[in-house]
C-alpha cells in the first residue's frame, strides 16, 4: 500500500471531486461518516460524556459532521470550535449551519484559554482541531488547549492525525502534539505514523477507505511503502513439488567467537526454518560442539582460531554469505570480513559487528557487492551513516548511503524500513516482545535464507522483516510479550508463512 504524503492526499481529493462530480461538501460527509460508524459500532449508544474540539479548516470540518451524526443518534456530545483563525473553510461553515439546524446545544467558540472546558479522565474526545493542512508547530492558547486535552488523560480519538503532527516531516522539539489512544486516517497512513519520534502519538491505527480516485491514486507516483499481507503475498515464491534441497540454496552464517556462538546457532536456525536447502556455518572451533548439537541440521565448517574467526574459507562455495553476529571486531576479524568480502560477487548479509567492522574501516564499504543487505539497529546505525537531527533527516542519511554503496539497508526498530536507494519499505508487523536479545541474529538468517533461495535482496529483506514481526506476533500470542525468546522467532517462521495465506474476514486494509 502507498503511504502518500499530505501534498499527494489533497490533489487525490481534488481529482475525486471531479471524476466522481461530487462536491467537497459531499466527500468530507463521506469521510466523516465513515468516522461517526466506528465511533458508533464501538460507543453503542453509551451516555459517556464527548467533546469534539474542531478546527476551522477541514478537518474541524469533518469534526463537526461527526458532531452532528452523533447527535442525531442520541450521543452525550458537546461541540468547541477552536477559533485558531478568522479563516474558516467553506465547507467548515456549510457544516456549522448544518449542525445549527440539529440542535439548541450550539457549539462553543474557544478564542483564549479562558474559555477552556474542564476535561475529565472519563470524557472521550474527539480531535478534529488540525489534520493534513497543518503548516507550522502549534503555538500560544491553541497549544496550551493541546496540552490540557494530553494532561487530561480522556480517551482520544483523533480525525485523520492526532493534531500537531505533520504527514510528512519531523515535528520540532517540545511541539504541542495530541497524545491519541486512537486515529482513524483517511484512505493512506502517514509516513509519521512510523517513525520512533511521532509513532506514539497515534495510538492504534485504523485507515478508512474514503473512496478516493483509484485509478488516480494507482498513478501516484510514490517511493514510500506500507508493507502488508497482500504485498508480503505478491512476493512470494512458491516451491515446487518436483523438488530438492539443491533447488532452495546453499547458505553460509559466518560468525561467533568465544561466547557468543549462541548468536550464529539463532540465525542458522531461522535461516533453515525460512526454508533453506543446505546450511553452513562459519564459526571458532571453540563452538563445534555446540552448533552440531544444538543444530544437527547444520554443517560446520571451523576456522584455525579456536576463540575467533581469524580468515574466509576461500574455497568454500555458497549462494549467499551472511557475516557478523557474534563475530567481534579483533583486528584478525576485520581481515576475515575482508577476504571475504575482496572474494565474493554475489550480495552479501552483513549484521552486528560486521556492521561495527564497516563503520571503524570505511575503506571495505567500496568491496561490497551490489545490493548487499546491512540490518543495523539503532546503535549500529548511527556509527554507520552518523548522527541524525531526527528521523527524516536520518531516512535522507540512509537514502545517500544506499544510492552511493548500491545497498540495501535496514532500520531496525517497532516498525523497521527498507532503504533500497529513494524507496522506503514500511514493516506493519512485530510487537515489544521481539524486544530481546537474539531477534535481530533471526532477522539475518530469514533475509539470508531467502536470497539463497532466489529471491531478489529487496524482496528477500521485505517479506523477511514481514516474516520475522508475524512470527514474533505468533510467539507473542502464544507466550505473551515476556515470555518471547529469539529463538521462538526462528521456530515459528513456518507458521508466519502459512499464515500470510489464510484468508481473514476481518482483515482491515493496513495489516
Ligand atoms: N484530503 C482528503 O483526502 C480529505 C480531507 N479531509 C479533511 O481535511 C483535512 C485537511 O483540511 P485543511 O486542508 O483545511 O487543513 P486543516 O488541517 O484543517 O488546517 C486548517 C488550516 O489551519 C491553518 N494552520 C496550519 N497550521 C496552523 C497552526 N500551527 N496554527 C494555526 N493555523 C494553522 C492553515 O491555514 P493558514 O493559516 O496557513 O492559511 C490550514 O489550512 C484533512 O486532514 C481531513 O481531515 C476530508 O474531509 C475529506 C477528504
Ligand atoms: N517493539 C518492537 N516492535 C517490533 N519489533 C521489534 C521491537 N523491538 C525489537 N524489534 C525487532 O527485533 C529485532 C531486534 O534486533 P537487534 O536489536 O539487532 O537485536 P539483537 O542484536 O539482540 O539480535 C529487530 O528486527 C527489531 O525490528
Ligand atoms: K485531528
Amino acid at each position: 500500500m502507498k503511504i502518500l504524503s499530505a501534498e499527494q492526499l489533497s490533489e487525490a481529493d481534488k481529482e475525486t471531486i471531479k471524476k466522481q462530480n461530487i462536491s467537497s461538501e459531499e466527500l468530507m460527509e463521506r469521510a466523516a461518516t465513515l468516522v461517526f460508524n466506528e465511533i458508533n459500532n464501538r460507543l453503542r449508544g453509551a451516555p459517556i460524556p464527548i467533546k469534539i474540539f474542531c478546527g476551522i479548516g477541514n478537518n474541524g470540518g469533518d469534526g463537526l459532521v461527526v458532531a452532528r451524526h452523533l447527535i442525531q443518534h442520541g450521543y452525550n456530545v458537546t461541540v468547541y470550535v477552536v477559533n485558531y483563525s478568522d479563516k474558516r473553510s467553506e465547507d467548515f461553515l456549510a457544516n456549522y449551519e448544518k449542525l445549527k439546524e440539529i440542535t439548541n446545544n450550539w457549539p462553543q467558540v474557544i478564542k483564549k484559554e479562558d474559555d477552556f472546558p474542564e476535561i475529565n479522565i472519563g470524557d472521550f474526545v474527539i480531535d478534529a482541531i488540525f489534520g493534513i493542512g497543518l503548516n507550522r508547530p502549534i503555538e500560544g492558547w491553541v497549544a496550551k488547549l493541546v496540552e490540557e486535552i494530553n494532561h487530561s488523560k480522556a480517551f482520544t480519538l483523533a480525525v485523520d492525525m492526532p493534531s500537531g503532527l505533520f504527514a510528512d516531516k519531523a515535528s520540532e522539539k517540545n511541539s504541542a502534539i495530541i497524545e491519541a489512544n486512537y486515529t482513524l486516517s483517511f484512505q493512506s497512513p502517514k509516513l509519521v505514523f512510523f517513525l520512533p519520534e511521532t509513532m506514539d502519538y497515534v495510538g492504534d491505527l485504523q485507515v478508512l477507505d474514503i473512496g478516493l480516485d483509484r485509478e488516480f491514486i494507482g498513478r501516484i507516483k510514490s517511493k514510500t511503502f506500507l508493507i502488508g499481507k497482500q504485498q508480503a503475498l505478491s512476493l512470494y515464491l512458491p516451491r515446487k513439488k518436483n523438488s530438492h534441497k539443491g533447488d532452495y540454496g546453499s547458505v553460509l552464517i559466518a560468525g561467533g567467537s568465544y561466547g557468543k556462538i549462541g548468536s550464529v546457532l539463532l540465525t542458522a536456525t531461522a535461516a533453515l526454518r525460512s526454508g533453506t536447502g543446505l546450511c553452513s556455518l562459519y564459526i571458532p572451533k571453540c563452538g563445534y560442539n555446540i552448533i552440531q548439537t544444538g543444530l544437527p541440521e547444520a554443517m560446520v565448517v571451523t576456522d584455525p582460531d579456536h576463540e575467533i574467526l581469524t580468515t574466509y574459507p576461500k574455497d568454500f562455495k555458497a549462494d549467499v554469505v551472511c557475516f557478523g553476529m557474534g563475530a567481534g571486531t579483533s583486528f584478525n576479524t576485520v581481515k576475515a570480513l575482508k577476504e571475504l568480502l575482496e572474494l565474493m560477487d554475489k550480495p552479501v548479509v552483513i549484521d552486528a559487528d560486521g556492521l561495527n567492522i564497516l563503520s571503524e574501516n570505511n575503506d571495505l564499504l567500496k568491496l561490497l557487492p551490489e545490493n548487499s543487505v546491512l540490518t543495523p539497529h539503532p546503535g549500529e546505525l548511527k556509527r554507520l551513516v552518523g548522527a541524525w537531527k531526527d528521523d527524516f533527516h536520518k531516512l535522507d542519511l540512509v537514502k545517500e548511503f544506499s544510492s552511493k554503496y548500491k545497498v540495501i539497508v535496514v532500520i531496525k526498530g517497532a516498525h523497521s524500513l527498507t532503504i533500497d536507494r529513494d524507496n522506503v519499505y514500511v514493516n506493519n508487523t512485530g510487537n515489544p516482545g521481539m524486544a530481546t536479545a537474539g531477534s535481530g541474529d533471526v532477522l539475518s538468517g530469514v533475509i539470508t535464507s531467502l536470497i539463497g533461495q532466489g529471491y531478489e535482496p529487496v524482496n528477500a529483506t521485505v517479506l523477511g522483516i514481514y516474516l520475522h514481526g508475524l512470527s514474533g506476533d505468533i510467539s507473542a500470542e502464544e507466550l505473551g510479550y515476556e515470555g518471547v525468546l529469539a529463538g521462538d522467532i526462528a521456530k515459528n517462521i513456518g507458521k508466519a508463512l502459512s499464515k500470510i495465506f489464510e484468508k481473514d474476514a476481518t482483515e482491515s486494509d493496513i495489516n
